[in-house]
């Protein structure tokens, strides 16, 4: 029997819609049996993969934890496919810098730290071209130029500023000099997959190439097989 999945998107705030149209894209291309929005633990056990959508990040771990689902996500997260971007990435770190006073709930199943708003403020937003190793095998139709560069969008985005275990694998940094006010060889790291997640500091739903989504559905296929 063919394998399939049934992946939820977190519609608690922030941009689930777009990750749902993103999805809907890929039925008949990848092996998705359901696409569904998940709010509540009951909706959350359905699922085989998760995405935890842009948005505000203090404001989903809010309305999580008085939806009571805030623990079930941790669990999730632990095991089961699960893909953050932007404040879905800051919540699946470990840690967080440059949050408000007093801090924020995070899931604590990416060993990293991210900071906040690494980019500046909403007028600091930015799109910027990049050739993407890890999305080379997946055939673009839509969106990429002919160099096969995805176009990522930064919205108050979080970068990653340290990582704390060496099986997280770099997938995506930008060029040096972006969100760095000292000098680096290096860039900021804004992509990345450990074990069963996916994080991403940038907007991919707010494309039509959805070559990361369908990443993201490859690994969520290719969980649990040998
Ligand atoms: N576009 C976004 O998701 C922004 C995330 C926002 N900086 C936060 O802290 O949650």
């Amino acid at each position: 029997m063919v394998k399939t999945v049934r992946i939820g998107v977190l519609a608690l705030q922030g941009a689930f819609i777009e990750h749902i149209h993103s999805l809907n894209t890929l039925r008949g291309v990848e092996h998705i049996s359901d696409v569904v929005e998940v709010r509540t633990k009951e909706e959350l056990a359905g699922v085989d993969a998760l995405i935890i959508p842009g948005g505000e990040s203090t404001s989903i771990a809010l309305i999580a934890e008085r939806c009571g689902i805030l623990d079930d996500l941790r669990e999730f997260s632990r095991t089961k496919p699960t893909w953050g971007t932007c404040a879905g990435l800051i919540l699946l770190a470990k840690q967080a810098i440059h949050t408000k006073k007093g801090g924020q709930q995070l899931l604590n199943a990416l060993p990293m730290t991210v900071s906040r708003n690494q980019f500046g403020r909403q007028v600091d937003s930015f799109t910027i071209k990049l050739a993407t190793p890890c999305l080379e095998s997946i055939s673009s139709d839509k969106g990429a130029d002919s160099e096969n560069a995805f176009e990522y969008v930064f919205i108050r985005a979080p970068a990653i500023v340290s990582v704390d275990d060496p099986e997280v694998e770099s997938l995506v940094s930008l060029p040096p000099g972006y969100g760095q006010t000292e000098a680096s060889e290096n860039g900021l790291l804004v992509a990345v997959k450990y074990r069963n997640i996916l994080g991403t500091s940038f907007h991919p739903e707010l494309t039509s190439d959805n070559r990361w989504h369908q990443y993201f559905v490859r690994m969520a296929l290719g969980a649990g097989s040998a």
